[in-house]
């Protein structure tokens, strides 16, 4: 018996003192939050989607709340205003210097532009901006340059002949070409293995980021084998791949052999700006290797995976897919290439491209920042490097923000007059110091693709019991898999991570073509690439 209370007194003492450590843990006019586990922090909490985790708690919490991954403080904001104002300051700029996977192991010190921060991010942030503006803007090589891609693209499509084809790795790589062409001046055929395994890498890449933080925050993970160890050692293996890979093509580039284009490419401009930079510059080789690779990443994985959320809500909502092509048949006709000077006339198309991306909510906690100094959010107080995240999922689902904001509804974006109207509440690509560099290039690339692919082609599942559709035994296990698909007919949890999920969906993939040409270029609008290759 004695024993017995021994035992009782010693597990309430240490519960006690687990509870009360556990209170004292934040500093003092902290957000609140759940509860820490010691050493763990919230980390068993988070599971495979921490977006629907942090949503849940948005709940229990409200606008501001704190959680922790390990003994990392992590601040999370989900109210619209609040996040303007705090990522327009300079002081919530930063960013944690263990979240990227390493360029340089000997320096620590973070480069390329998306986990850089203070004078090398803010100098080469201006610089690709520039450059990107100067390439791309009124210039009708950039859209020239997409246009090519769409056309491959279609071409693809259009060779399967309505059999079965998943289109995801050649819609990534022709969306990866345009970016290859603006930083190396050249594409690579969408077929060509090698350039297929670099983009399966971006994927890789991308899918890995949650968990370098949490294996830093962790460490004994990298002990023994488990998926976190895998999948970190795997994206370590990558991003050496692909930085022979850019370092390759900054050496061939050197001697102008391999370029295909006239433009004056990122690589060029780069190689201009380190001339004009005398005594220790910013401009040095790593840091354009790992501008590339951010480059690279960033503009393959995000904007085709958009474009293959469009499918999915084309397939979940074909009427509206339907009002799309009946707006361009009406207003352009489906004859030609539709282009950049198009998009005034639909509307309605543009309206579906930002409702694909507010309910995709692809970046769904942006990248996190970092406070460089205290600060104070909404009369709390935030230490000195503390994580910033912008719950972009939780903003775009904001009941106070969106009418029935589970509810694929394009019209939302449209007024009463039928003009495109920009809601507050929507940012896909975050908002101010840190917002995404490549926002114009992507919604030029979204409208080009998306709305050119609907002009050639109309989407549907083939139907259950469609034998000639799949032909003997691999009807079965196509007819699988669409019930399996049933619960997605409801897609809520969306991200950038759509094909783990989805990769048979598009497997099955019917496409009925509606033009008998679609490569007709409207006039003036020339193959880039034509008398080069
Ligand atoms: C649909 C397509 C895209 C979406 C939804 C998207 C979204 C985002 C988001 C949410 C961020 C994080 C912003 C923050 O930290 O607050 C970001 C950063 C960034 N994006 Fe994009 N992006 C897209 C396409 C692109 C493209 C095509 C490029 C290539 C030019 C690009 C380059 C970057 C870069 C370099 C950053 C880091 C900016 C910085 O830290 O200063 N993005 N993007």
């Amino acid at each position: 018996m004695e024993l017995l209370s021994a035992t009782f007194t010693f597990l309430t003492t240490i519960l006690a003192l687990v509870y009360i450590w556990a209170k004292l843990y934040r500093p003092k006019n902290y957000p609140p939050g759940p509860l820490v586990i010691p050493y763990l922090g919230n980390l068993l909490s988070f599971g495979k989607q921490p977006h629907i985790a942090l949503l849940k708690w948005k709940e229990q919490y409200g606008d501001i709340y704190s959680v922790y991954c390990g003994r990392k403080r992590i601040v999370v904001l989900s109210n619209f205003n609040t996040l303007r104002k705090v990522f327009g300051d300079d002081v919530s700029a930063g960013r944690d210097a263990h979240s990227a996977i390493r360029i340089d192991y000997s320096t620590g010190a973070n480069m390329g532009l998306v986990f850089s921060q203070g004078d090398l991010w803010k100098t080469h942030r201006r610089f690709a901006l520039s450059t990107l503006r100067d390439l791309g803007m009124g210039k009708n090589w950039l859209e020239d340059t997409i246009l090519t891609e769409v056309e491959s693209i279609c071409q693809t499509l259009r060779d399967t002949q309505q059999q079965p084809f998943d289109p995801k790795v050649q819609l990534t790589n022709s969306v990866s070409n345009v970016i290859c062409a603006l930083i190396f001046g050249k594409r690579f055929p969408l077929t060509d293995p090698k350039f297929s395994q670099l983009t399966n890498m971006v994927a890789e890449y991308v899918d890995s980021l949650g968990v370098e933080p949490l294996v830093k925050a962790l460490p004994f993970l990298m002990w023994f084998p488990n998926p976190f160890r895998r999948k970190t050692l795997r994206a370590r293996i990558n991003t050496v791949a692909l930085l022979e890979f850019f370092k390759e093509q900054a050496d061939l580039h050197d001697g102008s052999v391999e370029k295909q284009t006239d433009a004056q490419d990122y690589l060029y401009a780069y190689q201009a700006e380190k001339e004009k930079q005398t005594g220790q510059t910013l401009f040095h080789a790593q840091q354009l290797l790992a501008s590339l690779s951010d480059l690279f990443a960033a503009g393959t994985e995000t904007t085709s995976t958009t474009t293959l959320w469009a499918f999915v809500f084309f397939l979940e909502n074909p009427e509206i897919m339907r009002k799309v092509q009946e707006e361009i048949d009406n207003n352009t006709g489906r004859e030609r290439m539709l282009t950049n000077a198009d998009r005034g006339m639909l509307p309605y198309t543009e309206a579906v491209i930002l409702e694909v991306q507010r309910c995709a909510s692809l970046v769904p906690l942006a990248v996190p920042h970092s406070s460089r100094e205290d600060m104070t959010i909404d009369g709390y107080t935030i230490p000195k490097d503390t994580l910033l995240i912008g719950n972009l999922f939780s903003i775009h689902r904001d009941p106070r923000l969106w009418e029935n904001p589970d509810q694929f509804n394009p019209l939302r974006f449209l007024d009463e007059n039928m003009k495109l109207t920009r809601p507050d509440g929507f940012a896909p690509f975050s908002i101010g110091k840190r917002a995404c560099l490549g926002e114009a290039l992507a919604k030029m690339e979204l409208f080009l693709f998306i709305a050119n692919l609907l002009r050639c082609f109309t989407l549907e599942l083939p139907r259950v019991l469609d034998f000639t559709y799949f032909p003997t035994f691999r009807w079965l296990k196509c007819r699988n898999r669409i019930q399996k698909l049933r619960p997605l007919r409801k897609v809520r949890t969306t991200s950038i991570w759509i094909d783990w999920q989805l990769k048979s969906f598009f497997e099955m993939l019917k496409r009925t073509p509606r033009v008998p040409n679609h490569m007709a270029r409207p006039p003036g609008k020339k193959d880039p690439y034509l008398n080069r290759i």
